[in-house]
């Protein structure tokens, strides 16, 4: 069938991007309507240990089952996942590693889901849009990851000012009323006055989202490592204990 009169559909029709080389690929995923599927599961507002925790369980299959991912940070429904500059994986062609992706963390989502779920079924099956980037330089890929660090902070914020609001009576609209154009240290204020709350004290892995990556097995003698998982600011104290992961191997 080689030089057949149905090869110009393969030739002419089928394109391949491949991502350009020397560059570190950053695939983000992202939960699809996970406002609604939250809802649908009840998941508790506005952080549910639960819900992050599983999203915590399917990253590190995946840095088990991608050795070229070197680190990964996740927030709410969405995780960034970092593959070394060298990856050959499937050359490099950005459909198949956003479908390969997509794909693997849906189905470690839906495989995980009882663990941390045991008494709630999964009445709708969740499914995740992936984007990818490329960045020439580490120092690039560490900005990405402290904008996404600085968003999460933001929202999380946000969000908890917004439920504690609501849990104590006030309507969504006066909610939202109350914290427009408010700066952090007003939220801050706010949740100290009005509930004594010091949200500093809030758990780490809500305020800061969660990182995962590879560290050496200590008094291993082979060299093992495993995957682990922190909520803590990724600044220059966490990447000067931590730059090995952007060694070029
Ligand atoms: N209650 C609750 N909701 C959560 C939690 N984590 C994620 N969510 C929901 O998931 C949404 C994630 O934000 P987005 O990704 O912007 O919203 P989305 O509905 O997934 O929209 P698309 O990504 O555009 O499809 C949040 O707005 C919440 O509604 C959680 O721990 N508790
Ligand atoms: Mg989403």
């Amino acid at each position: 069938m080689a030089n057949s009169k149905y090869e110009y559909v393969k030739r002419e029709f089928e394109f391949h991007r491949h991502l350009p080389a020397s560059n570190w690929i950053v695939v983000r995923i992202d939960g699809c309507h996970f406002h609604r599927f939250s809802e649908l599961h009840a998941f508790e507002k506005p952080n549910d240990d639960r819900a992050l925790r599983l999203m915590n369980a399917c990253a590190t299959s995946m840095l088990e089952k991608f050795p070229d991912i070197v680190i990964a940070y996740g927030v709410s429904d969405e995780y960034s996942f970092v593959f070394q500059e060298k990856t050959e994986l499937y050359q490099r062609d950005e459909r198949l590693i956003i479908s390969s992706c997509s794909s693997c963390f849906t189905s470690f989502y839906m495989m995980k889901w009882k663990e941390y779920f045991p008494s709630k079924e999964l009445v709708q099956p969740p499914h995740f849009q992936v984007e990818v980037s490329c960045y020439p330089e580490p120092r690039i890929v560490c900005d990405y990851l402290s904008r996404r660090q600085s968003e999460c902070h933001n929202r999380n914020q946000y969000t908890t000012c917004f439920w504690m609001l609501v849990k104590s009576g006030e309507g969504e609209n006066k909610a939202k009323e109350i914290l427009k154009d408010t700066l952090p240290k007003d939220k801050n204020e706010l949740l100290f006055q009005r509930f004594q709350m010091n949200y500093n004290n809030e758990p780490a892995m809500f305020r800061k989202g969660s990182c995962a990556y590879r560290q050496k097995v200590e008094a291993s003698e082979d060299e093992r490592w495993d995957v682990a998982v922190a909520h803590v600011d990724m600044g220059p104290h966490f990447w000067a204990k931590h730059s090995y992961v952007f060694d070029r191997r």
